[in-house]
C-alpha cells in the first residue's frame, strides 16, 4: 500500500533536507525575513516547499497540498525571489521562476479536508534551524482525517546509531515505522538497505522516563510541563529539542514523553506541525492524543481546531500522563 506515494515522499524529503542542510551550513548570521505573524522564514523554507510541491504535482497532479508557506513575500521581493530561484535551480536543475512561485503557492489554497491531501512543513522549527540546532522537513498524506503516511527528515538528529548526517523517519499506516541514515547525495528510498525498523521504548515507570519539550518557551508552557512532570515523579531534567524531531525521539526510544501545551489558549496547532510526527510515533508503537485523550483528527482545516495540548508517549505511559495532566491543568 502507498508504495509510489512513499517513494516520491522519501525522495522529495531527501532532496529538500539536503537543500536545507546546505543553507544551514552557509547561513551567515540570522538571515531570515519576518512573516505577517512575526515568525521567521528563510530561503530554505521556500526552497524546500518548492521542491516537495513540484515532486508531488508531477507524480500526483490531482492531490491537493496544504503547506505552511506561500509566495506572497517572494512576489514582492525581487532579491529574495532571485535567491530562492537560484537555490532551487542549483538543487534540482533549471526551473522556471513562475513555475517555482506557483509551486510554493499551491500549498496555500484551501481544500476539502475530508478527502485526500498532503500537508508539508518545509522547515519545522525554523528558529532551531536559524540557531544551528534541530529542525525537520515534514510531509504527510492524509485521507478522511487520518494520516496514512508520514515522513520526517531530520538532518541534525544524530544519536550514534544514525551517523553524522541525521536520519529520515517514515511510516505508512499499518506498516510499522522505519528510519534510514541520510547519506549526502543519495536520496533515501523505500528499499534502502540501511533502513531499520524503529520502536518506542518499553518504560512503564514515569520516574525513569525521559521527557521532551520545545526549546522555545514561547511555543509551549514549560512551567505547566514542569508541574505535570513533578506530579509524575519524573527525575530527569527536560530534554529540549526543536521541531518534530521530538516525535522522532519518541518513536526511536530516545525519549518517552513529549508534552506541548501552547502558552496562549487562543493558539491552535497547525496540521503540518503534527501529522508526520504523529504517524511515525503511532506506527512505532506509541500513542498521540490531545490533553483530553482524543486522538488527533485532521478534517478540520489547516489547524487542529478542537484539540488543545498535544501528548505523545511510548504508549505504556500514556494513561498515567493523561491523569497527571488532567489533575494539573483545566483543559
Ligand atoms: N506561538 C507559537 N506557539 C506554538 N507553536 C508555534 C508558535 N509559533 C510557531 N510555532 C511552531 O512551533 C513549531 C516549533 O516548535 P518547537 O518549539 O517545538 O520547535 C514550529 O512548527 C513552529 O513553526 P515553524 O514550522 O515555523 O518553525
Ligand atoms: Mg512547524
Ligand atoms: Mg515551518
Ligand atoms: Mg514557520
Amino acid at each position: 500500500m502507498y508504495r509510489k506515494e512513499l517513494d516520491i515522499a522519501l525522495s522529495a524529503v531527501s532532496r529538500a533536507a539536503k537543500l536545507c542542510r546546505d543553507v544551514q551550513q552557509t547561513l551567515v548570521d540570522a538571515e531570515s525575513v519576518q512573516k505577517k505573524d512575526r515568525s521567521p522564514v528563510t530561503i530554505a523554507d521556500f526552497g524546500s516547499q518548492a521542491i516537495i510541491s513540484m515532486a508531488l504535482s508531477a507524480a500526483f497532479p490531482e492531490d491537493p497540498l496544504v503547506g505552511e508557506e506561500d509566495a506572497v513575500l517572494l512576489r514582492k521581493n525581487d532579491v529574495l525571489r532571485g535567491k530562492v530561484h537560484n537555490l532551487v535551480s542549483n538543487a534540482i536543475g533549471a526551473v522556471d521562476e513562475d513555475a517555482l512561485i506557483e509551486a510554493i503557492d499551491r500549498g496555500a489554497r484551501d481544500t476539502n479536508f475530508s478527502g485526500r491531501f498532503w500537508t508539508v512543513d518545509p522547515i519545522d522549527g525554523t528558529k532551531g534551524f536559524l540557531r544551528g540546532d534541530q529542525y525537520a522537513v515534514a510531509l504527510a498524506l492524509i485521507e478522511a482525517g487520518r494520516v496514512v503516511l508520514g515522513v520526517l527528515g531530520c538532518p541534525n538528529f544524530n544519536p550514534e546509531k544514525w551517523g553524522a548526517n541525521g536520519a529520515i523517519f517514515y511510516a505508512v499506516a499499518g506498516g510499522g515505522a522505519f528510519a534510514a541514515p541520510i547519506e549526502p547525495g543519495t536520496p533515501v528510498g523505500r528499499n534502502d538497505l540501511n533502513a531499520k525498523p524503529i520502536r518506542v521504548d518499553g518504560t512503564n515507570r514515569p520516574e525513569a522516563a525521559r521527557f521532551c519539550e520545545s526549546v522555545e518557551s514561547a511555543h509551549s508552557d514549560h512551567e505547566v510541563h514542569r508541574r505535570i512532570c513533578d506530579r509524575l515523579g519524573i527525575l530527569a531534567s527536560p530534554c529540549r529539542i526543536d521541531s518534530q524531531a521530538k516525535y522522532a525521539a519518541i518513536a526511536s526510544g530516545e525519549a518517552s514523553i513529549y508534552l506541548r501545551l501552547p502558552r496562549s489558549s487562543a493558539y491552535r496547532e497547525k496540521i503540518w506541525d503534527h501529522a508526520a510526527g504523529a504517524a511515525v510515533v503511532t506506527e512505532a508503537g506509541g500513542r498521540v492524543t490531545d490533553f483530553s485523550g482524543s486522538p488527533l483528527g485532521f478534517t478540520e482545516g489547516r489547524t487542529l481546531k478542537s484539540h488543545r495540548g498535544i501528548l505523545a508517549t511510548n504508549g505504556r505511559l500514556h494513561d498515567g500522563v493523561l491523569s497527571a495532566i488532567q489533575s494539573t491543568v483545566a483543559i
